[in-house]
């Protein structure tokens, strides 16, 4: 993965300004639409079952999360996601939560049977659920135990014929075929709720202009976790509240010349 091409990415993305269309938990709404702006996207949230095919006929990406789920929000988001499918348009599911409750768990799963999902992002946990193992999980947070992360990556992505990001200390991206590890990111990322939401958006942000997704996908994970370590040299180490906050500016300052300097991003 060369720097130049994720600039490239970064750079096309904040000239088209790629409207992202959003529904998504109401924990994260507010800080995913912040980030997203930060970045130089353009966020919506909507959805009510009446606009939502409107809403994601004229996105760019269209981002799929679980967190707060209830049957209306479920419903909603096949209707966006068949309308995506329909029209090309990329859409990321963020199956929160799966394996914490059967209920999330099955939705998560009946999800991925009703529309095309072009990128599957959750923490280990979750993704482990989803095919059908049982890593440790609370709440929405991935527990201490679990086993192999690549492993766990190449096998959901050819279970779901999809490119997956299993995320954590380090992030790992497959398709079933080829296998990234990013090991750009900062732990005061765990720090923050929603970090994992944001970031699924974002992907979001990338896929809307790079057509090759395991390309656009590294790129996103990349630059997210760049300017996770620049806030942590730039006031985010005093604590998660500052933190959150300088994040927010280096999403908004990344340049080529600062991913160039921190890129750590390996085949494996
Ligand atoms: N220990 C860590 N070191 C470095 N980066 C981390 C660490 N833990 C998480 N991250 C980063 O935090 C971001 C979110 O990943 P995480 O796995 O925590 O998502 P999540 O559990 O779905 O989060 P949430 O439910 O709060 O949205 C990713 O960019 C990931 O690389
Ligand atoms: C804390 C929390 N609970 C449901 S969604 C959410 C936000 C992080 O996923």
């Amino acid at each position: 993965m060369n720097n130049q091409k994720i600039a490239e990415i970064l750079n096309e993305l904040r000239e088209r300004k790629s409207l992202i269309h959003n529904i998504t938990n109401e924990v994260v709404t507010n800080f995913t639409a912040n980030g997203l702006l930060s970045l130089g996207a353009a966020p919506v949230m909507a959805h009510a079952k009446e606009e939502v095919e409107d809403m994601t006929s004229n996105a760019q990406a269209l981002i799929l999360n679980i967190g707060t789920l209830d049957e209306n929000k479920v419903k909603s988001m096949v209707l966006a996601g068949k309308a995506a499918n329909e029209k090309g348009i990329p859409v990321v599911f963020d199956p929160v939560g799966a394996g914490a409750t059967p209920y999330r768990t099955k939705v998560a799963r009946n999800m991925m049977d009703k529309i095309a999902v072009t990128v599957l992002r959750g923490n280990a946990a979750e993704i482990s659920h989803m095919i059908g193992q049982q890593w440790e999980i609370r709440g929405v947070e991935a527990g201490e135990t679990g086993g192999n992360k690549v492993d766990l990556a190449k096998n959901a992505a050819k279970q779901f014929n999809t490119t997956v990001v299993i995320t954590g200390k380090e992030d790992v991206v497959s398709n079933g075929t080829s296998t990234y590890l990013v090991e750009n990111g900062h732990e005061m990322l765990s720090k923050i709720t929603g970090a994992g939401c944001l970031l699924s958006a974002v992907i979001g942000a990338f896929i809307s202009t790079e057509k090759d997704l395991l390309t656009g996908t590294v790129a996103a994970l990349a630059t997210y976790g760049i300017a996770a370590e620049r806030a942590m040299t730039r006031g985010g180490e005093k604590g998660p509240g500052s933190f959150q906050i300088e994040f927010l500016n280096q999403l908004n300052n990344i340049n080529s010349e600062i991913i160039a300097k921190h890129l750590l991003v390996k085949e494996v």
